[in-house]
């Protein structure tokens, strides 16, 4: 007879991969100023990663890359997302390590994906259930879409998510100037007006399918970007210029701007054509559906 086995424990480390919006339409103003959104938000499989160890006191070491961006940082999102979950000396810590590869500030909710990341990771740790849809919108607009990290179409000011479309096989290069642009400033330079929300069909079969029907979309915040950030234009050419590239356009309030090509691979030999001062990445999306 064999003894049965223990559970495996759940592993103690998240990836918090990058969000990429693949059009972004305002689509009206709620009374606060947050501004309603429709967006088709995928994911990328570039990411930070957030580990745990157990320990009596929250901590949080930051390392990486990115990570001297953080460093003045008072408050960073992954503690703000823990005391929500419990508030500190309600019970054991945790000692937290992050290691941000995404730059800061940069229109790919590295902040957001970094506090879903810790909520997942310290609700299995702590056995407590994921706060409320309201709580955790007020982390950042963008933790819900975050907290799913797949594929989803985001309505409301970023707490309404639904299926995205059935996504085909493609590849993603992400560049960003290395300047970081501030989420509220680019919304308060946003010219007056509103864009319907899109329609999109429940699949796509192939990525040249996908860009065309994205292409009748648009990224509202984009023009506001560029009038802070002007080389977001010259990042947008670039991209566009890369042999194989479908779509090329802003992600979230900029300044990182993504392009769409058929395969990762395809992806990944463009981000190596961009300027190596540029932050660039290419590959495949995270978790993609075929
Ligand atoms: C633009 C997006 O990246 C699209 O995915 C997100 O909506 C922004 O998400 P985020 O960075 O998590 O945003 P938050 O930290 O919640 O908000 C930063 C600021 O952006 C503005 N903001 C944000 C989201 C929203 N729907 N309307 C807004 O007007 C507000 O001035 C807010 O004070
Ligand atoms: N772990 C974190 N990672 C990044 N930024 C953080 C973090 N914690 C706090 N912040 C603060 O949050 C702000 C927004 O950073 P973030 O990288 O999420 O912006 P973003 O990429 O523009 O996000 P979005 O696409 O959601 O607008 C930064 O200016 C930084 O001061």
């Amino acid at each position: 007879m064999t003894a049965a086995r223990a559970p495996s424990p759940a592993p103690a480390a998240e990836f918090a991969p990058a969000k990429v919006n693949l059009f972004l339409h305002v689509t009206g103003r709620r009374e606060d100023g947050y501004h309603l959104l429709d967006s088709l938000a995928v994911f990328a499989g570039v990411g930070d990663e957030l580990s745990l160890q157990p320990g009596a006191a929250l901590s949080l070491a930051v390392e990486g890359p990115e990570a001297a961006a953080l460093a003045v940082e008072p408050d960073n999102l992954v503690l703000c997302a823990a005391r929500l979950l419990r508030p500190e000396g309600e019970g054991p810590g945790a000692a937290l390590r992050l290691r941000k590869h995404l730059p800061v500030a940069s229109g790919i909710g590295g902040g957001s994906a970094d506090a879903a990341a810790a909520l997942r990771l310290l609700s299995r740790h702590w056995e407590l259930p994921l706060p409320g849809n309201a709580a955790v919108t007020r982390l950042g607009a963008d933790v819900p879409v975050c907290l799913r990290s797949e594929a989803a179409r985001m309505g409301g000011v970023g707490e309404v998510l639904h299926d995205a479309p059935a996504l085909p096989e493609c590849g993603l290069l992400l560049a960003n100037p290395r300047i970081p642009l501030s989420t509220p400033a680019v919304f308060r330079a946003r010219a007056p007006g509103f864009t319907p929300p899109a329609t999109l069909p429940e699949r796509w079969h192939e990525a040249g399918a996908m860009a065309e029907a994205l292409r009748r979309c648009t990224n509202d915040l984009e023009a506001a970007a560029l009038s802070l950030c002007a080389p977001v234009g010259e990042v947008l050419r670039a991209i566009a210029a890369q042999p194989g590239c479908l779509l090329s356009r802003m992600s979230g309030s900029g300044a990182t701007c993504f392009g769409l090509f058929p395969t990762a691979a395809a992806a990944e030999a463009a981000a190596r054509g961009l300027p190596a001062a540029w932050w660039r990445w290419g590959g495949a999306l995270h978790r993609a559906v075929a």
